[in-house]
């Protein structure tokens, strides 16, 4: 998906950009159906001209007059074709208009069975599928999985719900996907994204123009989205006007997590990182700690004395950490109104987060009156830590992202294979597909540490989410097999020095 859009739609807006386009054309949307349909023919032509013939398989919607209209041109091409439906287009539609003009047999679906050789184009539903798949049409993906038949699906997998990537019921397993215009949160969210196969994206002449009226809000992540605010420092900076992050770590047997975290942090290009330590713990960060500083900070007491003696802007609290109790009294302290001096910003984690299961009410009120005074805060939960503040919302990853986001009014990363990034205004940033080695205790710890890094150089909450969990995914992808948590940090300056290329060679062509 390389400098593919990153604008992902839903099935609502594809329909709104569908009929803002279609008012400028001779056939209006029935122009789109065939536009799209010449796409799809042509990959076929292109990939699989000599496969022993293609089923298409049609439903009732425009997604199978699509269908009707491939069938047609593989047919005067003098392919072999057959064509399989799940009853009629309704009268009136521009899949009704392209059933008709299919003027061969057309046998019911029931009647299909794999067969060897033959390649299936699946037109049974797109993006208007609205309910778990049953009877035929569940048969035939049954029949098409178990055979490995090799499915070419238009727009989505049918049983893929566009807006989610959730499968309803059964889902084909398809090899390619053509994608019409732009993604759907479908081809980017697994489980949909692993039933896609290779995506394919068409252009269906569809301008971009048609986009600005869409008020798109939710976008594949890539540094296209946050570079131009990517705080590469500058001759004048020193080292605390580059960022200060203050990462609380827990007792002497949990201390790994909180190290992560600020080597993260620190090679994530903060100016300075202070590891705030229990006393009992101090010996131990003290001899592990190199460039990051360590100070003892118990109570608020130690907190306040910090924060008006380093001016510390962002911290990480939950990494290791432990006590929900003394989290809770923290949490409270440094997001409430009443310290002298006040951070910009906090990075909730891991039990920052799960110090909050009996009252999660309460972290919201605090964030709500923290924001109200200017203040960011990141909470970034993997699914089990998610389950635990927010454990009556329900739906996808997107989904379940998003009323987060607009409950704790905060920004909300919900960790995953595929990472969703929301913020109170609706706003979300998906982030596909992380290299599997990530999947790694202490990974989090480093991601929460990069966010803070971000955050404290300047970079608003949505787009130090989206670059740090970029570049995290890259400093695995980086790394390869073997990956532990700690080579993360060591990963970054690589994947850093890239981005900082790019840029360079960007300015140069702006010149
Ligand atoms: N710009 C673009 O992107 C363009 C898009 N185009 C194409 O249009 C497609 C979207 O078309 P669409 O809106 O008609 O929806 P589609 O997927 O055909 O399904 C709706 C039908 O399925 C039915 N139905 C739903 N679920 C069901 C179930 N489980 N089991 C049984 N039935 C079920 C539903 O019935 P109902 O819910 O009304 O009872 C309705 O009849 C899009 O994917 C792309 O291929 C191009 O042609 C032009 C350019
Ligand atoms: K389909």
């Amino acid at each position: 998906m390389n400098d593919a859009p990153l604008e992902l739609l839903t099935a609502s807006k594809v329909k709104h950009a569908e009929q803002a386009a279609a008012t400028e054309l001779a056939d209006g949307t029935y122009t789109l159906m065939e536009r799209a349909s010449q796409a799809v023919y042509d990959l076929l032509l292109a990939r699989l001209a000599d496969a022993g013939g293609f089923d298409v398989l049609c439903g009732p919607g425009n997604n199978g007059g699509d269908g009707y209209v491939v069938a047609r041109l593989a047919a005067q091409a003098g392919l072999d074709v057959d064509v399989y439906a799940l009853g009629q287009p309704k009268p009136h539609t521009d899949a009704a208009r392209a059933f008709a003009a299919w003027d061969r047999p057309i046998r019911e679906l029931a009647e299909w069975e794999p067969r060897a050789g033959r390649v299936v184009v699946d037109a049974l539903f797109g993006s208007g599928i609205s309910r778990d798949l049953e009877g035929n049409v569940l048969a035939a993906v049954s029949r098409a999985n178990a055979a490995g038949s090799l499915v070419v699906a238009i727009d989505l997998p049918t049983g893929i719900e566009a807006d989610t990537g959730q499968v309803l019921g059964a889902a084909f397993e398809a090899a390619i996907t053509v994608s019409l215009f732009r993604y759907k949160p479908g081809h980017v969210m697994a489980p949909g994204r692993l039933h896609c196969g290779e995506v394919i994206l068409r252009d269906i002449g569809m301008d971009a123009r048609h986009l600005d009226q869409l008020q798109v809000d939710c976008r594949l992540n890539a540094p296209e989205l946050w570079q131009h605010a990517y705080p590469w420092p500058s001759q004048s900076q020193h080292k605390y006007s580059r960022g200060h992050v203050g990462v609380f770590g827990g007792g002497p047997m949990t201390s790994g997590a909180a190290r992560l975290s600020a080597m993260a942090a620190a090679r994530a290009g903060a100016g300075a990182v202070t590891l705030l330590s229990p006393a009992n713990a101090l010996l131990l960060y003290a001899m592990h700690l190199t460039s990051v500083m360590v100070t003892r900070l118990e109570d608020r007491h130690e907190l306040d004395e910090f924060l008006a003696k380093r001016h510390p802007q962002v911290f990480v609290l939950g990494p290791g950490f432990g006590a929900a109790d003394k989290v809770r009294v923290f949490v409270a302290d440094l997001l409430g109104a009443d310290l002298a001096i006040r951070p910009n910003a906090l990075v909730l984690d891991a039990d920052g987060l799960t110090a909050f299961e009996g009252d999660p009410q309460q972290l919201f009120d605090l964030a709500e009156a923290f924001s109200g005074n200017g203040g960011t805060l990141v909470l970034t939960p993997h699914l089990g830590e998610f389950r635990r503040i927010f454990p009556d919302l329900e739906g996808s990853p997107l989904e379940l992202a998003r009323q987060a986001a607009e409950r704790a009014k905060c920004v909300v990363l919900l960790k995953g294979s595929d990472t969703v990034i929301a913020d109170p205004a609706g706003q979300t940033v998906i982030n596909s597909a992380a290299p599997a080695w990530l999947a790694t205790a202490g990974s989090g710890d480093v991601l929460s540490g990069i966010i803070a890094s971000l955050l404290a150089q300047g970079m608003t909450a949505l787009d130090a989410a989206g670059a740090a969990t970029w570049l995290h995914a890259k400093a695995a992808e980086a790394f390869g097999p073997g990956l532990m948590a700690e080579d993360l940090p060591d990963q970054l300056p690589s994947v850093l020095r890239r981005l900082w290329r790019t840029r360079q060679d960007h300015l140069l062509k702006e010149r």
